[in-house]
């Protein structure tokens, strides 16, 4: 925390706050849509989950064909809050082998569900691939922010029922040390 520039220090942290907030409204309702208490995924996030805030700024760049800003991933989070540029889209998601844009909506938060929650909800929620495209004439910049369980905490997925259990028991450490 103070290793935060003052100038934007206080903006910076309500911002975070405010966002768990919204992070744990999110998760519970995800966990009541699969009618599991609803505090089965938030649970297993520990009590001091890990906020990540990733501020990117991509310069214009004319090599639109070679260059990305971040090539095809899926998020190691839990889960990802994306404030995205106003003014300048790049956010792509694949779909039948096409990549298709995802409009700027002014203000809008775009929430996008990380590899551990993919594993807690055993794959019902996707983790979704997306990349993002660099723009010829104009500077872009985005903020993410990344909430993930502690790094030591056990989680599995919730199901009992499930007959295809494609993760096993894990942490959150082995999994994002085995995928980056
Ligand atoms: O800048 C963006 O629009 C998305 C960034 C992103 O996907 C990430 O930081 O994981
Ligand atoms: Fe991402």
């Amino acid at each position: 925390m103070y290793r935060l520039p003052l100038i934007c220090r206080e903006t910076f942290l309500e911002f975070t706050s405010k966002q768990q907030l919204m992070n744990e409204i999110i998760v519970k309702a995800m966990a009541k849509s699969l009618k599991l208490e609803k505090n089965s995924f938030l649970d297993q996030f520990g009590k001091n989950p890990i906020s990540l805030t990733r501020l990117k700024f991509c310069p214009p760049c004319p090599w639109l064909d070679c260059v990305l800003a971040a090539k095809p991933h899926g998020d190691a989070s839990g889960t990802t809050y994306l404030l995205q540029d106003k003014e300048v889209e790049g956010l792509q998601v694949p779909k039948d082998d096409q990549w298709y844009r995802v409009p700027l909506t002014p203000d809008a938060i775009v929430f996008n569900c990380g590899d551990q929650l993919e594993i807690m909800t055993n794959g019902i929620f996707k983790s979704p691939i997306h990349r993002v495209v660099t723009n010829k004439k104009k500077e872009r910049r985005t903020v993410a922010l990344f909430f993930s369980p502690e790094l030591t905490i056990k989680f599995e997925s919730e199901f009992e029922f499930q007959i295809l259990h494609i993760y096993h028991r894990s942490n959150h450490e082995n999994i994002y040390y085995q995928y980056i």
